[in-house]
């Protein structure tokens, strides 16, 4: 088994009368350590997909298992715990707090898990000078470039050591440089940790970037390739 896990998975969304069918029949398997990147035209259904590997959506048929469990067994809590412990999201609009120093960002997770909050502090601050942003530990999102807003939001998805990282777009919004800064960040940190990553993009140059690319059309498997 994978760290994750799908077979035949379908989403539906009602919208008012019209029933959209956003994913037909996904079945794939991510190895612990994959790199790997579901890529697609606008309306393949990557993002549907991410939500329901991350347990922010139920799917509407198919079996999801997220490391080793299936989720449809799992209650309200159970799910929003394996969420909380070992899942890390990173988004393109980074989502983070914008009151909150980027210190407080990293920390959150870890506060939410009850982890002590000087220990706490102390593992936020050697994820933040993992991602290169030693010394920015006061600063606000709004101080920040969206390069280094981008890291504190890998920071915060790596503190809890999560054994699996989901990046929706997360370099649409950094220009090629700063984006390329941020794969091989993530693509260091892949190596080291061994952490899962799955991305979805539209961005060829996280397609080149992934060990493993999925493309999606019309909510299914279009093709796969391995490197
Ligand atoms: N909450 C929702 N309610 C109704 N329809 C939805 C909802 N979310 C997504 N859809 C529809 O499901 C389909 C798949 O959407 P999804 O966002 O997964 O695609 P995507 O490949 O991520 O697209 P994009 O690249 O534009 O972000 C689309 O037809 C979309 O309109």
């Amino acid at each position: 088994m994978g760290v994750v896990d799908t077979i035949a998975l379908y989403k539906d969304y009602e919208l008012n009368d019209l029933k959209i069918h956003a994913l037909r029949g996904v079945s794939l398997s991510f190895e612990a350590g994959a790199f790997a990147a579901v890529a697609g035209p606008s309306g393949s259904g990557k993002s549907t997909f991410l939500h329901l590997v991350g347990c922010l959506d139920t799917p509407t048929a198919g079996s999801l298992s997220v490391d080793e469990r299936e989720v449809a067994s799992l209650s309200r809590n159970q799910s929003a715990l394996l969420r909380r412990q070992k899942i890390g999201f990173i988004f393109q609009a980074y989502n983070l707090i914008p009151v909150l120093s980027a210190l407080e960002n990293v920390s959150l997770p870890l506060v939410l898990l009850g982890i002590e909050k000087k220990e706490a502090r102390q593992q936020s601050l050697r994820a933040l000078e993992e991602v290169g942003l030693g010394g920015m530990e006061h600063r606000r999102p709004k101080e920040m470039s969206g390069g280094q807003q981008q890291r504190v939001a890998i920071a915060r998805a790596l503190v809890k050591k999560p054994s699996l990282i989901l990046a929706d777009e997360p370099t649409a919004n950094l220009d090629s440089t700063t984006g390329r800064a941020i794969l091989d960040l993530m693509l260091a940190l892949n190596e080291k940790e061994g952490t899962t990553f799955i991305f979805s993009t539209h961005d060829p140059m996280v397609m080149e970037f992934a060990r493993r690319l999925i493309m999606l059309r019309d909510g299914m498997v279009e093709s796969e390739s391995r490197r």
